[in-house]
């Protein structure tokens, strides 16, 4: 069966690798494009795409929904836009691939009792890389025995939230796993705010923004006499793509919310 697929955001970073990955894979077709603002009316007229890329352009979701009929919607587009998308999507019976980052817990947990009631499959990956994946799983199992841990987040400065979505996962595995216990001196005071980073759970978080940068982890690990670093790099945008493939095969047979893609891959 072809999965007729629909992208929110086609014109982003992500979008546009992830419009010719899909156009790319003989199991899907990309059938139309979610965008906020009036840039015509398929993708070859943004001019970014090849001209054979007609595919329809729709700033309304319900009208791309009952005109092209999407099994599934990709959405890498911004915090401020992508709860209502997977909200609207869910309640058109459209299956949610969510790559944008930026949901609350609260958000989390609406969105994923929505899905399992209503049996639509939905999945939300913070980050699609499987070496990502991994680093956060290693961190999490390092935790158990290394309990003191920093995490430094680093990305490109066109990244609208901090800390990362990657970087709330991580802390959010960890600390399912690590008694929670404040770090540091208890004495210790910043001299200028925010030099101590986020405090997640005792743990902290460091947020680096710098132009050349794409998407880049560390978890340090402190013990007694050591540090035990675990580090992953995504040095261009094609890091992610398996991982939204497999998600878009994936959500098909699923009928509740996954939330990370450590919990689809074997
Ligand atoms: N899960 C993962 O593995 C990854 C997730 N991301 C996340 O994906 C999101 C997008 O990242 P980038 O592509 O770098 O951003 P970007 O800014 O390059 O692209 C976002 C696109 O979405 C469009 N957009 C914004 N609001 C929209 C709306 N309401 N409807 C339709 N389109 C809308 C913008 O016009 C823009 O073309 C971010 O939240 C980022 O954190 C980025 C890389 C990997
Ligand atoms: O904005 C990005 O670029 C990325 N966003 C995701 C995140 O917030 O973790 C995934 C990856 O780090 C790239």
């Amino acid at each position: 069966m072809t999965i007729k697929v629909a992208i929110a955001g086609a014109r982003g970073r992500m979008g546009q690798e992830a419009v010719h990955t899909i156009m790319k894979d003989q199991n899907m077709e990309l059938v139309s494009v979610l965008d906020y603002k009036e840039i015509g009316e398929t993708l070859a007229d943004t001019k970014l795409f090849p001209q054979t890329f007609t595919v329809p352009i729709f700033m309304d979701l319900t009208e791309l929904s009952s005109k092209t009929k999407p099994d599934v919607l990709v959405d890498l587009t911004s915090p401020e836009s992508v709860y209502q998308h997977t909200r609207e999507a869910l309640e058109l019976g459209i299956r949610p691939v969510v790559g944008t980052t930026g949901f609350s817990d609260e958000e989390l947990k609406e969105l994923s009792a929505y899905s399992a009631e209503h049996g639509i499959g939905c999945i939300i990956a913070p980050n699609f890389a499987i070496g990502a994946v991994l680093m956060m799983k290693f961190a999490e199992q390092a935790a158990k025995y290394l309990p003191d841990i920093e995490i430094i987040e680093m990305h490109h400065d066109q990244k609208l939230d901090a800390p990362s979505g990657t970087a709330m996962k991580t802390a959010s595995l960890i600390a399912d796993h690590r008694k929670t216990h404040n770090q540091g001196h208890p004495k210790e005071k910043e001299t200028i705010a925010g030099a101590r980073g986020a405090n997640y759970d005792g743990m902290r978080i460091h947020s680096v923004r710098l132009p050349g940068l794409v998407a880049h982890q560390q978890v340090l690990l402190g013990g007694d006499g050591q540090l035990l670093t675990i580090r992953h790099d995504s040095f261009n945008r094609g890091s992610f793509m398996s991982g939204v493939a497999l998600s878009i095969n994936k959500v098909m047979e699923l009928e509740n919310l996954v939330y990370g893609l450590e919990n689809i891959i074997d």
